[in-house]
């Protein structure tokens, strides 16, 4: 009996490695241990190449994207800022092969207005839904009567200076009077929807996790004394002139946004559009939108 006993425990002892001998003499009969190694590297460099083979806009490195950027006349901030994100965005969006990115939803404010127009038709062509939210102060709808019959796409006529609560993934961030003569009508209203504006926009992405991208504009530099403006020079500015609303107005919705980065994680852009050169040359060369939806 204790001999059975040991035959047993004995023939439990060598089972292991009994059947590791046969996996493994299986293994190599007829190459198979070769053909699942080659298996093993296809299936992972497949995995590796396929990004590079098709690069989002998001995963470049922040040079190329401000290369990107440059070329098509924009002027970008704070590149600290893009490299923190757009690395962070690289590695979030690898996506496996056959598995389709998610289609965003994104609120664009003064989406009925030029730049925002333009950007609402690049956003919908990739596949977006987008909510346009426009107090129409100087937009227009026919900029967007294309897009009206589209499931994807909503108007809102809505002030950015009251809040707002809509479930969405990306913020542009545009409402604002944006010419001399449509800024200086109503200064104090200007500056209250650069900063309130901005404030409420800056709240939703916080509160939904939204990334959120402000247009703001080269006057932020006032009357500089170095052409071009790099990202070190801080302007030459005039808080008490009458384009002051407009100008401080987009300087404080700056601060408000790096704050909103430093203080409560939220992913941010900066954008500067550069007044100097016509946006519509820019338009037509193609330029300004590809760069522009890329930001996100
Ligand atoms: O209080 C306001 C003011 C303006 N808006 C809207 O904001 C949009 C501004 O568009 P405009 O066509 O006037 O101007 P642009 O498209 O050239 O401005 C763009 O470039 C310059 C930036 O400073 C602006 O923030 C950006 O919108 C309009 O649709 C306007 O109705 C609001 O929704 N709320």
């Amino acid at each position: 009996m204790k001999q059975l006993h040991r035959q047993s425990s004995l023939s439990k002892q060598h089972r292991p490695h009994h059947r590791t001998r046969s996996l493994a003499s299986y293994l190599v009969r007829e190459h198979r241990l070769l053909f699942v190694l080659l298996g093993f590297l296809l299936a992972s460099s497949f995995f590796l190449v396929y990004p590079s083979l098709a690069p989002h806009p998001s995963s470049l490195s922040s040079s190329a994207y401000a290369a990107t950027t440059s070329s098509a006349a924009i002027v970008t901030r704070n590149p600290r800022v893009f490299s923190t994100t757009a690395n962070n965005v690289a590695t979030a969006r690898r996506l496996p092969v056959g598995v389709r990115k998610k289609p965003l939803r994104v609120v664009v404010t003064g989406g009925a207005g030029f730049v925002g127009s333009h950007l609402v038709d690049k956003l919908l062509a990739r596949g977006d839904s987008v909510i346009v939210v426009d107090n129409f102060f100087t937009g227009r709808k026919e900029n967007l009567a294309h897009h009206l019959t589209n499931p994807r796409f909503e108007l809102i006529r809505h002030d950015v200076v009251e809040p707002i609560l809509l479930e969405v993934d990306q913020i542009y961030h545009l409402a604002c009077p944006a010419s001399p003569v449509h800024y200086k009508f109503n200064p104090i209203k200007t500056i209250k929807t650069n900063v309130m504006g901005t404030l409420n926009m800056l709240g939703l992405a916080k509160r939904v996790g939204a990334r959120f991208l402000l247009t703001s504009t080269s006057e932020v530099y006032g009357d500089p004394l170095e052409h071009p403006q790099k990202e070190s020079y801080w302007g030459h500015v005039n808080p008490i002139g009458v384009r002051s609303c407009y100008d401080e107005g987009k300087r404080t919705a700056e601060t408000l946004t790096m704050d909103y980065h430093r203080g409560a994680g939220v992913e941010v852009k900066l954008l500067l559009l550069d007044r100097g050169v016509s946006l519509t040359t820019v338009y037509l060369a193609g330029n300004l939108s590809s760069s522009y939806v890329a930001q996100i």
